[in-house]
């Protein structure tokens, strides 16, 4: 509908395990694939060619036959750490046609979606919905590497935002995330608790 109205869209994608079989569904799907910008919620901060990388798994998984022409703007660069590109990936960002058209986010097992994580040193700026910034750097003790993430500000703005989880016990932690209790805890609850808040996807 995006790239009818418009003549382009963009959609932003998550990582980690999950997405591998909706990223090769997706792929296949008959769109006008080269007015699509692919971009990232969010990756660790390792190389492109690192098996953890979220960019690696949109190569590797979405950008392949007809989705191989979309173009893809991933947020990470060759900087030592996050917060030395920040600027240089905001710039970046700042090119592309705004609001996303779609966005799909992923949950992690302690509650964590984007990398909104537990304890994250930069959680409160990254779930600020008054926030000016595109993207946060994030580190924290359940996530093995620093990250970089959209802000919750962008995910709100995406015309359709979609929850992407699989399994019996993604379900429970759904479930717990949708009970009361505070965001910081369970960072997926900020998205959840939104005025639009995601659709959720969940298969057994
Ligand atoms: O680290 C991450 O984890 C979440 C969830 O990943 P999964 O492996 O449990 O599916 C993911 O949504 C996020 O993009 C990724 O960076």
């Amino acid at each position: 509908a995006r790239i009818a109205r418009d003549g382009a869209a963009m959609l932003a994608v998550s990582g980690g395990r999950t997405p591998v079989r909706f990223f090769e569904a997706l792929a296949q799907a008959p769109l006008n694939w080269s007015a699509v910008t692919v971009t990232l919620v969010d990756d660790r901060w390792v190389t492109q060619s690192d098996a953890r990388s979220n960019a690696r798994l949109v190569r590797t998984h979405l950008l392949q036959g007809p989705a191989g022409i979309a173009r893809f703007v991933p947020l990470v660069s060759a900087d030592a750490a996050p917060e030395q590109a920040l600027a240089a990936i905001e710039r970046n960002l700042g090119a592309l046609d705004w609001p996303l058209a779609a966005a799909v986010l992923g949950m992690g097992d302690e509650g964590h979606t984007a990398s909104f994580f537990p304890a994250g040193d930069y959680l409160a700026q990254a779930l600020d919905p008054a926030g000016k910034a595109r993207v946060v750097a994030m580190r924290a003790p359940g996530a093995a590497e620093p990250r970089v993430t959209l802000a919750l500000p962008v995910l709100a703005a995406a015309e359709h935002l979609a929850l992407h989880i699989e399994g019996t016990a993604k379900r429970s932690v759904l479930d717990e995330a949708l009970a009361p209790g505070p965001d910081i805890d369970m960072p997926v609850r900020a998205v959840l608790r939104m005025a639009r808040p995601p659709t959720v996807f969940w298969c057994p």
